[in-house]
This record gives structure tokens, C-alpha cells and sequence, in this order.
């Protein structure tokens, strides 16, 4: 479902975060990428969403190579990953109702008619009762923001669920039922998972395998 293929990356060329990373995940795997605060982890996660050019290397998403990124990348292939990020507040407009969050890929995409129904169920999936809808972010928890960013990610019904530290930011029983309705998510679609965090206990327990991301001591060193 994804390959990265010697990935460098990052905001400065000459001084790359991420050098010749190669990482895969199957169809329906789930894949845990860990590694400690700073090395690289959400930098290469946004290149396989397909949010990050990357200086060198290849992503291949379902076999074909990514032609683009960002607003150049090729729709199918955009909308064939869900992302979740670390910080619910840097990834919702403040302006938007969390009924508009949750909708708003439909919309990019011209499906919001058709997917309006859709919306509300997977609202209800991850525990959004329909006030919280009407309310924008700065009247909501970052749990329940959070909540609301895992079903725009699952609208489209993609085949890769990438999630950046999805649950840093919140409590055992809000990380215990976010990672369910991942799970169901999964289980139901057979979507692939990478989950990035620095979690060990929890991406061992979710994921099929756990990846190490190097160190930037043994990047120096190889
Ligand atoms: N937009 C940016 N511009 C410049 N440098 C950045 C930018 N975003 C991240 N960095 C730097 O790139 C490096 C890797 O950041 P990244 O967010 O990918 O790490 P991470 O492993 O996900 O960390 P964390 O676990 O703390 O989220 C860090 O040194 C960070 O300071």
C-alpha cells in the first residue's frame, strides 16, 4: 500500500532530517514507526500523505509512484490516504463547526451531498454528540477536537491511515477509544495503518510490526 524508497527529506537541503529513509506497509498492515521527540517521524509521515516534497526518493502509494505533492498531488492518490495529527488545533480551521471540519474533504472533493449522511454516522462512531457538532474548536476539548479530526480522516474511506502521534495529547480512556474506532476502521475496510509515536507499549500493542526511526547519532555514524 505504501513505499517510501530513500526518502531525504526535510527543511533544509543541506542538512536533511530524514536521509535515504525506506519504509513499507502491506495492504491492510498496521505499521508503528517510533523514535524520540525531534528525529524526523512527522516529517516523513507528511511526505507519505503526500503533504511534504521530499529532496530524494520515491513514495509509491498502491504500486504507483507519486507524481506529486501538497496541491500537486494527484487526487486519488491524495484522497487514498486519511491523516491524523499531532495537535488537533494546528489542523482545524478555527473557523469551521466541527460538523464542517468533519465534512470538509467531501466538499474539497464535491461529494458533499452525497456523503452529508456519512458525516453523521462517523460522527457518532468516534463520540461526537450532534451539540458538539455545532460548536467550533475553541469550544471543544482537544479530545473531542481530536475525535472530530479521526472522522474527517476515515470520510473519504481511505486505504491508508497514517496518524502522527494521534493520541499524545489526550487521556487513556480518549487514546483507548480513538484507537478503537481505528481499529474498527480497519477491520472493516482492510485499510493499511502507519502509526508514529514514541509510545513503544502502545504501537506494540496496536501494530502488526513497529519500525525504528535512526537516531540521528546512527545517521551520523552511517
Ligand atoms: N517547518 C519546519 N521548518 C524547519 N524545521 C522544522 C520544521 N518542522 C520540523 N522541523 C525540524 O525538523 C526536525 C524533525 O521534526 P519532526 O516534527 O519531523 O520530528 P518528530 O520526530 O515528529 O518529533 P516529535 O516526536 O517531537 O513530534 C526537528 O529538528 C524540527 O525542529
Amino acid at each position: 500500500m505504501l513505499e517510501l524508497d530513500g526518502i531525504t527529506a526535510g527543511y533544509d537541503r543541506r542538512a536533511p532530517v530524514a536521509r535515504g529513509m525506506s519504509l513499507t506497509v502491506a495492504d491492510g498492515e498496521a505499521v508503528g514507526l517510533l523514535g524520540p521527540s525531534g528525529c524526523g517521524k512527522s516529517t516523513l509521515a507528511r511526505v507519505a500523505a503526500l503533504l511534504h516534497r521530499p529532496y530524494a526518493g520515491t513514495v509509491r502509494l498502491a504500486g504507483r509512484a507519486a507524481t506529486g505533492f501538497r496541491f500537486r498531488a494527484a487526487r486519488e492518490q491524495r484522497t487514498s490516504v486519511g491523516m491524523v495529527f499531532q495537535q488537533p488545533r494546528l489542523a482545524a480551521d478555527p473557523r469551521m463547526t466541527l460538523r464542517q471540519l468533519i465534512a470538509a474533504p467531501a466538499h474539497a472533493t464535491g461529494r458533499g451531498e452525497e456523503l452529508r449522511g456519512h458525516v453523521d454516522e462517523l460522527a457518532n462512531t468516534v463520540g461526537l454528540t450532534p451539540d458538539l457538532l455545532t460548536r467550533r474548536p475553541h469550544q471543544v476539548s482537544d479530545g473531542q477536537l481530536q475525535r472530530a479530526c479521526v472522522a474527517r480522516a476515515l470520510l473519504l474511506t481511505p486505504r491508508l491511515l497514517i496518524c502522527d502521534e494521534m493520541t499524545a495529547m489526550l487521556d487513556a480512556s480518549t487514546t483507548a477509544a480513538l484507537v478503537a474506532v481505528v481499529e474498527e476502521y480497519r477491520s472493516a475496510n482492510g485499510a493499511a495503518l502507519l502509526a508514529v509515536g514514541h509510545d513503544r507499549v502502545l504501537l506494540r500493542r496496536w501494530c502488526d510490526r513497529v519500525a525504528d526511526f535512526p537516531s540521528s547519532a546512527e545517521r551520523a555514524a552511517a
